[in-house]
């Protein structure tokens, strides 16, 4: 079967400096992929080049399906209500028809915000707004989900209840995902896989053989050993 995501010998320089240096990834459809790694070490470039958004590179990219990306920041407008947001989330002339409507209704009962469809973006939470944004993300029922830092900026307990969301949404839907984060637990909860990119170039690969929904305490040796490829001690982190 062809892959969701296809990547051999990526190079990315901004002027004389190598930010991707030969990255070769491959994503399976359905598979749910976490990259980790410092600050600057690459990842949000990745992602804007598997999103189509930034083509001056050397190598190939393969992503053939449809692509939907979520950022840190919801990036909704403010003068649409909520269901017009995530209906913009269609692709073509889908989200200009009334039907748009209904879509979008399902899709916000699946991030459960039926009681907030005619809202305005500004009068949401932070978690609110991160879900409307997943569910437009959703709506035009993507191949392959790429998500940088989505629940980033959200307080710790509305970052918890996002990554039981985003397990249900993923094993309803079955995207191939790439999830960009900075938080070891959250790739553990989630992934398939992990995968720690550092300079540039993906340093380490893990595979999470756990079953779902996760416990933290069922990767708590998995845990220093990814800690420990990005060069922080357990006992730091804890
Ligand atoms: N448009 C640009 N022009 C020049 N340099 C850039 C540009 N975009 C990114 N970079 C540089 O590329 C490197 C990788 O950036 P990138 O945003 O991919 O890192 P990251 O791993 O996502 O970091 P963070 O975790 O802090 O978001 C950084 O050194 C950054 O300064």
């Amino acid at each position: 079967m062809a892959g969701a995501v296809s990547v051999r010998g990526l190079v990315k320089e901004f002027g004389d400096r190598r930010v991707l240096d030969e990255v070769d990834l491959d994503i399976r459809p359905g598979e749910f992929v976490a990259l980790l790694g410092r600050s600057g070490s690459g990842k949000s470039t990745l992602l804007r080049i598997l999103a189509g958004l930034d083509a001056e590179v050397r190598g190939t990219v393969e992503v053939p399906g449809t692509v939907s990306v979520a950022f840190q920041q919801p990036r909704l407008l403010p003068w649409r209500r909520v269901w017009r947001n995530v209906s913009l989330g269609l692709r073509g002339a889908g989200k200009q028809k009334a039907a748009g409507r209904a879509v979008a209704e399902k899709a916000l009962a699946e991030v459960r915000l039926t009681d907030h469809v005619d809202a305005w973006p500004l009068t949401l939470s932070g978690g609110e707004a991160q879900r409307v944004s997943l569910a437009r993300a959703l709506v035009r029922e993507p191949d392959v989900l790429l998500l940088d830092e989505p629940f980033g900026a959200l307080d710790a307990l509305t970052r918890l209840a996002m990554h039981h969301l985003v397990d249900q949404l993923w094993r309803d839907h079955r995207p191939a995902v790439l999830l960009v984060t900075h938080d070891v637990d959250e790739a553990l909860l989630l992934a398939d896989r992990i995968l720690v990119l550092d300079e540039g170039r993906i340093v380490a690969e893990h595979r999470v053989g756990l079953s779902r929904p996760r416990r933290r305490a069922a990767f708590a040796e998995l845990r220093t050993r990814v800690l420990a490829d990005l060069g922080v001690d357990d006992v730091e982190a804890a």
